[in-house]
């Protein structure tokens, strides 16, 4: 049966003091009924894993170089976040791709990389507000999954995180119908390429969710979770979005 998750991404926020929100959430969701990822910055990884490894937080990366090592100046491998004590590593955000011209190639590397190095890969996909308007969001999400997501993928080591570029940090949020299209799109490509095990590969949406709309946005059909920024910055935002995703679930 697949456990629903809520993942925080901290983004380029945190420094040592920000790991108290940690033991916050911990402490106010000992035995949770879904499964709760942060994912602080680079510097914060290793302590972070410490600090979460008897509670039931995952703790994940932002990114990965798609090679396990070498010389890539300022870049961190899979490998190496997995040996911190991480779980999970997020490939392919709409502001990797924006700010580092990644593209859908790169992202499906960082992937596989993720998956050799036994960690749970979140893809991101998302349309730009200019790709909504002209209709094209479909075309959009269905190239980028094609594109970023690994043969190697399955429900154990694949999420897929939809973000509309246009509701990052903007507090715009589709309709639940847009919502509930796209989703059903990325279940459908989904199964037609990776069969049963497509059923429980979880799909997270993510885009301005908070506390007020993570119930409405929770009821939709074919979200699984939520991959959530500034509201995961502390427990007093980030801990009712996890409850409202258990209560849907
Ligand atoms: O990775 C998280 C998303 O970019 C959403 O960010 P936000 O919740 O601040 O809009």
């Amino acid at each position: 049966m697949m456990r629903k998750l809520a993942a925080g991404n901290w983004k380029m926020n945190g420094t040592r003091e920000s790991l108290d929100a940690l033991q916050a959430i911990a402490s106010a969701h000992p035995e949770p009924g879904v499964d709760i990822l942060i994912c602080p910055p680079a510097t914060l990884l290793l302590q972070a894993a410490a600090l979460s490894a008897d509670s039931p937080l995952s703790i994940g990366a932002q990114d990965c170089h798609s090679a396990a090592s070498g010389a890539h100046t300022g870049d961190i491998s899979a490998p190496m976040i997995a040996d911190a004590g991480a779980q999970a590593v997020i490939v392919g955000h709409s502001e990797r791709r924006l700010d580092h011209h990644e593209t859908d190639a790169d992202v499906r590397a960082k992937a596989e990389a993720a998956h050799a190095a036994g960690l749970l890969a979140i893809i991101c996909l998302g349309e730009t507000l200019a790709e909504r308007d002209a209709g094209s969001t479909l075309d959009v999400i269905g190239a980028q999954l094609e594109g970023s997501t690994p043969d190697s993928g399955d429900s154990a080591n694949t999420v897929i995180a939809y973000e509309p570029v246009w509701a990052i940090g903007t507090g715009k949020v589709p309709d639940i119908a847009q919502i509930a299209e796209v989703h059903d799109f990325i279940r459908d490509r989904l199964t037609a390429r990776f069969g049963s095990t497509a059923s429980d590969i979880r799909l997270l949406y993510g885009g301005s969710v908070k506390p007020a709309n993570a119930a409405e946005i929770f009821a939709v059909r074919n979200v699984d979770g939520a991959l959530v920024g500034g509201a995961s910055l502390n427990a007093a935002d980030f801990s009712p979005i996890i409850a409202a995703l258990e209560s849907a679930t």
